[in-house]
């Protein structure tokens, strides 16, 4: 998929993604044009130059600032929508169910927050029945659980072949969780774009950050009892149906249902690498799959949360510690992470190329940041932990370690 966009002295960006793409994240710092890409993408830039694969299909636009029709209610605002709606479009229900604001129906736009009027946006575009649809920070003001949810139902679209969404954020860990792939521009310009943890490794990178997270994929792990609901799950998703409207709508919130009623506590278990991982629910996001294979999700892992254990003889009886998760890796990489304090800019320090790591991460800051591969798959975790650790367990490049996390 080639898309490029100029508007004179704001944007000129080339992005070039997969076919199968349908869920990209857009991110870069402020004023570097993310906006101006996506009122260039809509139409609303008139002096934009544009190119897109999908000129004949329907395109939607949600900005920050909802821009409801302010005089009349959410009712009224989804039944505007609706008027010019295309044939295949959702019904108001599932549109108002998926944005978690059926609650909200006979409220006046005025009496509205900002998460739920953003909500309502989100909904009432969807009531339009876009084949792409351009969310411009238009969750920002929605708590992380709602927003979560919204964005698992709008991925659940995605998946069943129902929309393209291109998403700006800020918010990294929710680009990591849901984007196929990833967008980041900066001075109005494609800097990189690629599958999501690839660019994410080199965003981190160029900006020095002490904690990214790194992006884990595996197969959930279904009970035998769900092991039908699970068929259905992946049947819900791959056995979109254009000509039926209520089989659509059934369709995505089944697998919104099924996701909410297997996991247990609000706990789902994730097999990476042949281990099993649990994963809070609102944490995973499911990924396209073909009928009869099992549920593929992804998910995020801190890298502040992520402990080394160099006891790999005690892989799976860590008996005496709450951390529940554990996968075995071997370090690739340990590097300093910039400390602000220190004097890194310091000549005298970045000239003393040659010390061992430990001894130049112990010299700049309180902190390393680790590359583990992931033994027997090809996933990488970031491990950030003191310098007084890496010393004294003395960690070196090559070594096969526990990697201990937390419930994501
Ligand atoms: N209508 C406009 N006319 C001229 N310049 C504009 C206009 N809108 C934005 N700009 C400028 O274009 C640049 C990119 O702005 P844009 O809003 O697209 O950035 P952004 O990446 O979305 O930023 P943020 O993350 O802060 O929302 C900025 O320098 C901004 O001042």
């Amino acid at each position: 998929m080639q898309i490029s966009a100029l508007l004179p002295n704001r944007i000129n960006a080339q992005i070039s993604l997969q076919p199968q793409s349908r869920f990209i994240g857009v991110t870069g710092p402020s004023g570097a044009g993310k906006s101006s890409l996506f009122r260039a993408l809509a139409g609303v830039e008139k002096s934009a130059k544009v190119q897109t694969p999908w000129t004949s299909q329907k395109v939607g636009i949600v900005f920050q600032q909802p821009m409801l029709f302010p005089h009349t209610d959410v009712r009224g605002n989804l039944a505007l929508a609706q008027r010019h709606a295309s044939p295949n479009a959702m019904s108001i229900d599932t549109c108002l169910r998926g944005c978690y604001c059926e609650h909200l129906i006979d409220k006046p736009v005025q009496a509205l927050s900002g998460g739920e009027a953003q909500r309502v946006a989100i909904a009432r575009a969807l009531v339009n029945g876009p084949d792409v649809l351009l969310l411009d920070e238009s969750l920002s003001a929605i708590d992380i659980f709602t927003r979560r949810k919204i964005y698992q139902f709008l991925n659940n679209l995605c998946v069943s072949g129902k929309l393209i969404c291109f998403v700006i954020s800020h918010d990294l860990d929710d680009l990591a969780l849901f984007s196929d792939e990833l967008v980041f521009i900066d001075q109005g310009r494609t800097e990189l774009c690629g599958k999501t943890r690839d660019v994410l490794t080199q965003v981190f990178a160029k900006e020095g950050f002490a904690t990214p997270s790194s992006v884990l994929e595996g197969l959930k792990v279904t009970a035998q009892s769900e092991a039908f609901d699970s068929y259905q799950s992946q049947n819900a998703v791959v056995s979109y149906k254009p000509d039926s409207e209520t089989q659509q709508d059934r369709n995505v919130l089944t697998i919104q249902d099924n996701e909410e009623c297997q996991s247990e506590n609000g706990i789902e278990r994730v097999e990476v690498a042949g281990h099993e991982i649990f994963v809070t629910a609102e944490s995973v996001s499911y990924l396209p799959q073909q009928c009869g294979e099992q549920v593929s999700v992804r998910f995020a892992v801190k890298a502040c949360d992520v402990s080394i254990d160099t006891n790999t003889a005690d892989f799976g009886n860590a008996s005496t510690i709450s951390i529940l998760n554990a996968l075995p890796c071997v370090i690739s990489r340990i590097e300093p992470v910039a400390n602000p304090l220190s004097s890194l800019n310091d000549p005298e320090n970045n000239a003393d190329t040659k010390r061992t790591p430990t001894k130049l991460a112990t010299a700049n800051s309180a902190k390393v940041l680790l590359k583990l591969d992931v033994l027997n798959s090809n996933q990488t975790l970031y491990a950030s932990i003191s310098c007084i650790s890496l010393t004294r367990l003395e960690l070196a490049v090559g070594m096969q370690v526990i990697a201990r996390f937390k419930l994501p």
